[in-house]
C-alpha cells in the first residue's frame, strides 16, 4: 500500500475507528460500542443485542431510546462506579483502551490515588451531588465513567472541563452571567486560577470547571487545508518590528563604554548616543546621556538619563519628580524615579525612565539630513516631506500630552524635535519630562506655573514648524517658514501653528483642540482602526498556545523511555493511535520516499485534533500491515486518556 497517499486520504465515509487491515497479533476494536469483542463481534455480528452495550451510551453518555425499543443493553444509571484497577495485568478494565482488542497497559505505580473528592454540586441546596458530566464526549465514554470516578484534573485540556447541562445549571441558581466568559472575576481567569497555577499545582480540585466557550475559537478548518500558514502568524511586518525590539531590549552591552557596573541598582548599562567628541549641552549648562540598563530588582529594562556634574542643593527638587511619577499618558515616556550618584565618577543626576526600545527622536526621522541617494536615474530628495495627515497625528498627539501635564499643574519645559521620540507607526511620546523641574528647581515655582505653560505652548508651535519646513531652526527664519508652509500645508494647520506661535494674551491648550474639531475624530478613526489590525493579528495567534500544550502532550506520551521495554505502552490500545497519529501528522513521505515538511497540515491537523473535529483519517502503521479510520473526536479521547494516564502515574506520592 502507498502509504503516503493512504494517510493523505481525507476519507468521507462514516465509521468510527475501523479496521482495515488487521494485524495478526495486534487486533483492533472494529468500533468503539464493540469495545472488548472485537473478534467475537466480527464472527457473529448478530450475536444476542441485549448483552451489547448501546452505542449510544458509549458515545453520547445516554440513549434517548431506552425503554423505548432499543434492543442494545444500557447499564443501569444510578449505579456507583467502581474504582478501576490499574493493575497491568489484569483484563478487567477494558474500558481503556476502548478502539484497540489489546491488553490494556498502564504506567507504572499509577495505582488510583485518592486526591480528594472530585467536584460535586449540590442541587438546590440538598444533599444530593452529582459529579459534572461532558455531553458529546468521544468514542471513549467508558473511559467517561472512568474518569467520572478518577479526578478529572486536566492540567493542559480546557477542552475536558465538564460541561453542566441547563437543568443542572438551573438548579444551582447559576446565572448565565457567571458563565460569561467575558465577564471575568477580578484578578482571575475564568477558572478563578491562572493557567500557570493549574500546570503548577495539579492537584487543585476545589473549584468548579467552567465549560469553555468554543464559540470563541477560530475556525479551525481553512478552506483549503494547503492554503498559505500566514492566517495562524502575526503578520510579518509586525513580527519583524516586534523581533527587533525584543532584540534591542536584550542586546548584549557593549565592552569598554567605560560605564560603570552598577548604578544604583541598574546594571548593564550601555549608551544609546555617542558619549565621545563633540556634543550638544540639550539642557543649558548641562550635557546629557542616555542609557539602557536592567533594574536588578525587577529585571526590567529602563533608559536612564544622566544629566552630567550636577550637584543638588535642594532636596526638595524631588518634589516635582513624585508628581511626573504619577502622570500616566500615552504620549508621554513615563518617569520612574529619580536620585543622584556618583557612580560616573562625578555628581550626576539620573532620571529614570521607561525604555522604548528602537525609538528614535523626531529629529533623527524627519530633520536631520540624510545621505543622498540615487534611484531611478535621479538624485532623491534628502528627506521626504512629511505628510499633512501625519503631521496632523502629532500634533494632536502632543496637543493631548500637553493638556494631561498642564491639567496636572506641571509644565513640560522641553519641547524639541530632539525630545521628542517616535516609538511606533505615527506614535510619540514626549521624553525628557521632569528634568527641568530638577535642574532649575525654585520653591515657588507656582508662580511661573503659567508662563512656563505659555512657554510650553509656544515651544510646541516651533516644533511643528521645524517639523513642516523640516528645518530645525525655522522659527528663527519666521516669515519664510510660513510661506514654505503656506505651499504645502492646509490653512486649517497654518492657523493652529499661527495661533501657537503668536504672541498675544494668555492662551490655554484647550483652546487648540476648539479649533481641530473634526480632526480628532479622523484621528479617532486611525486609532481605532490600527487597534482592529493588531487585534486581528492577535487573532491569528490566539490558536497557537493551545497548540504547543497539545504539541506538549505529544512529548510526553510518545517515546517514553522508561517504557522502552514496555511494547504494551506505544504498540497497544490509545498510545498505539496516538502514535500513527503521530506519524500522519509529522512523517509523511512523498512518492519518492522524502519527508513531507508541511506546516499547513501539521497545522490543519492539530487544529482539528484540538477541537474533537468528527472528520476521519486513515492512519497507516509503519509496516503498512494494517491501517485504521479514526475520526480527530476519537484520537482526542485517546490522547485525553493516555494523558490522564501518565499524570496519574507521576503525582503518586
Ligand atoms: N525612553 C527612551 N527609550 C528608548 N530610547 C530613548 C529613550 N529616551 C531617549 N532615547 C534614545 O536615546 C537617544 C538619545 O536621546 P536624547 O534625548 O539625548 O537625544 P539626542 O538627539 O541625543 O539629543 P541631544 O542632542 O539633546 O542629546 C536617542 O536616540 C533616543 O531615541
Amino acid at each position: 500500500m502507498d502509504h503516503t497517499r493512504a494517510a493523505l486520504s481525507f476519507p468521507s465515509r462514516p465509521s468510527a475507528a475501523i479496521k482495515i487491515v488487521a494485524p495478526t497479533t495486534k487486533s483492533f476494536s472494529p468500533t468503539p460500542s464493540e469495545n472488548g469483542s472485537a473478534s467475537t463481534s466480527k464472527s457473529s455480528p448478530k450475536k444476542d443485542f441485549a448483552q451489547r452495550q448501546c452505542r449510544n451510551v458509549l458515545i453520547h453518555g445516554s440513549c434517548k431510546l431506552e425503554g423505548k425499543g432499543c434492543v442494545y443493553y444500557h447499564p443501569p444509571r444510578e449505579k456507583t462506579p467502581q474504582p478501576p484497577s490499574f493493575d497491568s495485568n489484569s483484563q478487567t478494565s477494558p474500558q481503556l483502551s476502548v478502539h484497540v482488542n489489546a491488553p490494556v497497559f498502564v504506567p507504572k505505580g499509577s495505582t488510583f490515588i485518592d486526591r480528594g473528592s472530585p467536584p460535586k454540586l449540590s442541587l438546590n441546596g440538598g444533599n444530593t451531588a452529582t459529579p459534572l458530566q461532558r455531553p458529546g464526549s468521544t468514542a471513549s465514554a467508558a473511559t467517561l465513567v472512568h474518569n467520572s470516578e478518577y479526578d478529572p484534573y486536566d492540567p493542559y485540556d480546557h477542552s475536558d472541563a465538564p460541561v453542566m447541562p441547563p437543568q443542572l445549571m438551573e438548579g444551582l441558581h447559576i446565572s448565565q452571567a457567571d458563565f460569561n466568559s467575558y465577564a471575568a472575576p477580578q484578578g482571575a481567569d475564568y477558572n478563578g486560577i491562572s493557567a500557570m497555577d493549574s500546570y503548577y499545582s495539579p492537584h487543585k480540585t476545589n473549584f468548579i470547571r467552567q465549560p469553555l466557550n468554543y464559540h470563541l475559537y477560530s475556525n479551525p478548518i481553512p478552506p483549503n487545508p494547503q492554503a498559505s500558514t500566514a492566517r495562524f502568524f502575526v503578520s510579518d511586518s509586525t513580527r519583524e518590528e516586534l523581533q527587533k525590539r525584543s532584540e534591542t531590549v536584550y542586546a548584549s552591552v557593549s565592552l569598554g563604554t567605560g560605564v560603570p557596573e552598577d548604578v544604583a541598582g541598574y546594571h548593564s548599562l550601555s549608551p544609546l548616543e555617542p558619549t565621545g567628541g563633540e556634543r550638544r549641552k540639550s539642557f543649558g549648562n548641562w550635557h546629557s546621556t542616555v542609557y539602557r540598563a536592567i533594574k536588578a530588582t525587577d529585571g526590567i529594562t529602563y533608559a536612564l538619563r544622566r544629566v552630567e556634574s550636577f550637584r543638588l542643593v535642594q532636596e526638595a527638587a524631588f518634589k516635582s519628580i513624585d508628581a511626573w511619577t504619577r502622570i500616566r499618558h500615552p504620549n508621554i515616556v513615563a518617569i520612574r524615579e529619580a536620585f543622584t550618584t556618583r557612580s560616573f565618577n562625578d555628581s550626576s543626576l539620573v532620571v529614570v525612565y521607561d525604555f522604548h526600545p528602537n525609538a528614535s527622536t523626531l529629529f533623527d526621522t524627519h530633520i536631520r539630513p540624510k545621505p543622498l541617494t540615487y534611484m531611478n536615474g535621479r538624485i532623491q530628495p534628502q528627506n521626504a516631506p512629511i505628510p499633512e495627515r501625519v503631521i496632523w497625528t502629532y500634533l494632536i498627539q502632543l496637543a493631548n500630552a500637553i493638556k494631561t501635564v498642564h491639567d496636572a499643574g506641571l509644565a513640560i519645559r522641553t519641547i524639541d524635535a530632539t525630545k521628542v521620540l517616535l516609538t511606533g507607526k505615527n506614535r510619540i511620546r514626549i521624553s525628557s519630562c521632569g528634568v527641568w523641574d530638577v535642574l532649575s528647581f525654585e520653591p515657588r515655582r507656582d508662580l511661573h506655573l503659567l508662563q512656563l505653560q505659555q512657554e510650553d505652548l509656544l515651544m510646541f508651535g516651533r516644533l511643528m514648524l521645524s517639523l513642516c519646513c523640516q528645518n530645525l531652526a525655522a522659527y528663527n527664519n519666521f516669515h519664510k517658514s510660513m510661506e514654505t508652509m503656506q505651499r504645502s500645508y492646509s490653512s486649517d494647520l497654518n492657523n493652529v501653528i499661527l495661533f501657537l506661535v503668536s504672541p498675544g494674551p494668555p492662551k490655554e491648550i484647550g483652546n487648540l483642540f476648539n479649533m481641530i474639531g473634526s480632526r480628532l475624530l479622523t484621528e479617532m478613526d486611525s486609532m481605532q482602526y490600527r487597534g482592529d489590525v493588531l487585534e486581528n493579528e492577535l487573532m491569528a495567534e490566539l490558536e497557537n498556545g493551545r497548540l504547543v500544550r497539545l504539541l506538549c502532550k505529544f512529548g510526553f506520551i510518545n517515546e517514553r523511555p522508561e517504557f522502552d521495554h514496555e511494547p504494551r505502552w506505544s504498540e497497544t490500545g490509545d498510545r498505539y493511535i496516538i502514535r500513527l497519529f503521530r506519524d500522519y501528522v509529522f512523517h509523511q513521505v512523498d512518492e519518492n520516499g522524502n519527508p513531507v515538511v508541511n506546516l499547513s497540515h501539521v497545522l490543519t491537523c492539530l487544529n482539528k485534533l484540538d477541537v474533537g473535529s468528527d472528520e476521519r483519517i486513515m492512519l497507516v502503521s509503519r509496516d503498512e500491515q494494517s491501517c485504521l479510520v479514526v475520526s480527530y473526536k476519537e484520537i482526542k479521547s485517546c490522547i485525553s486518556t493516555a494523558f490522564s494516564d501518565l499524570t496519574r502515574g507521576s503525582t503518586r506520592p
